[in-house]
């Protein structure tokens, strides 16, 4: 089989750190498919992902063909096959909103044009790096000759939070759990919607109601618990761990990818991917929709019942990304 050539940038960061051990080993592409690693770096970084360049020989992995490291956009993304985005501009004290995205416009601008200049022309790009939605919409909209949905951004970490909290609630295995969906931003303002999902075959909402005393009960929970912390988990790790998530964004974005290319067995997932007008979102953003691949790209999966709460909560998300990309426009980017 011919190599497929990954790169990843923000190499040596935390989430870098997590993710290409795993990559090498084939958990991403599958144990027949043979990887080029591309790691992008700042020049500060150069020095420390050359470090991780030298460990990936040391573990010897047999489907390692070679592993590049350079701080050249160009260059990290030549023929490259697959694009993993990861690397951004973090908020720092005294950052504002507009300071974040025209920081992280100045990243993945560059970037968008670089791939469209010189990765393969089946390239798919996923953008892992905050604010991920918008940074997704600025690199499609940077990359002119590269179709806008090979670009999606990660909510498929929110995604997993919210199976493994459902599960745990009802002391059930994950696996038991099909068809939970995240909409809108990769924010606080998501909607971690469980209203056609089910638990080994029955709908989740009816299993929640026998759990917690009827509708009433299982509503409440939904609302004041489920919500909220899947919601914001993010913020809940850093308090806790005193770094952000990082094994499990890897292990997120591992799967996004990995369901993307090898498709998802008519199994649905989440992904932020550019909106066609699907559920009243609004053309062009990069928004999270319940989606199937069948191994040439994520498709959104049309027809789900929102109902009058998730309409307002998705409502909400989306106002959102539309004011990021305003003032994204504002600043002349997009
Ligand atoms: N979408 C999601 O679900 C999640 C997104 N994230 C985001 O992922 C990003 C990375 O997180 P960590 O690895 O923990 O951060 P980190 O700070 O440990 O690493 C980021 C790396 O990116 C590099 N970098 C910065 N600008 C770059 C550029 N222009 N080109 C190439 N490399 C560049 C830095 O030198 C650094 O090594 C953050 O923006 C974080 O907020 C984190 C968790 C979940
Ligand atoms: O806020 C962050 O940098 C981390 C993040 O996106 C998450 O854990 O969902």
């Amino acid at each position: 089989m011919d190599a497929t050539t990954v790169t990843v940038t923000g190499a040596a960061g935390q989430i870098g750190y997590a993710l290409l051990f795993r990559i090498a080993a084939g958990e991403m592409l599958g144990p027949d498919r043979p990887v080029n690693l591309r790691l992008l770096e700042i020049p500060d970084g150069v020095r420390a992902a050359e470090g991780t360049a030298l460990e990936l020989q040391d573990c010897a992995f047999p489907l390692l063909r070679s592993v590049e490291v350079t701080d050249d956009a160009r260059t990290g993304f030549a023929g490259a096959n697959i694009a993993m985005l990861v690397g951004a501009r973090p908020r720092t004290a005294g950052m504002e909103r507009g300071d974040l995205l025209a920081a992280n416009a100045g990243i993945f601008g560059p970037q968008g044009a670089a791939i469209a200049a010189s990765a393969a022309s089946d390239v798919r790009a996923l953008v892992v790096g905050n604010p991920a939605n918008t940074n997704a919409l600025i690199a499609a909209s940077a990359a002119e000759g590269v179709p806008a949905e090979r670009f999606s951004a990660m909510t498929r970490l929110d995604h997993e939070r919210a199976v493994a909290q459902l599960a745990a609630r009802l002391e059930v295995g994950v696996t038991d759990i099909e068809g939970v969906v995240i909409w809108g931003n990769h924010s606080a303002t998501q909607f971690p919607d469980i209203a056609s999902a089910t638990v080994a075959g029955r709908p989740a909402i009816d299993a929640l109601a026998d759990r917690l005393g009827g509708t009433d009960g299982a509503r409440a929970w939904l609302d004041d618990e489920f919500v909220p912390r899947v919601a914001k988990r993010g913020a809940e790790i850093i308090s806790v761990r005193g770094a952000s998530s990082a094994a499990s964004a890897a292990n997120a974005a591992l799967r996004h990818v990995r369901d993307d290319v090898l498709g998802t067995d008519g199994r649905r997932t989440s992904a932020a991917v550019v909106s066609r007008g699907e559920y009243g979102v609004p053309e062009g953003l990069v928004c999270s929709f319940p989606v199937t691949s069948d191994g040439s790209g994520y498709r959104v999966v049309t027809g789900l019942e929102l109902g009058e709460r998730g309409r307002t909560r998705l409502d909400a998300s989306v106002a959102e990304l539309i004011d990021e990309r305003d003032a994204v426009r504002a600043l002349g980017i997009l």
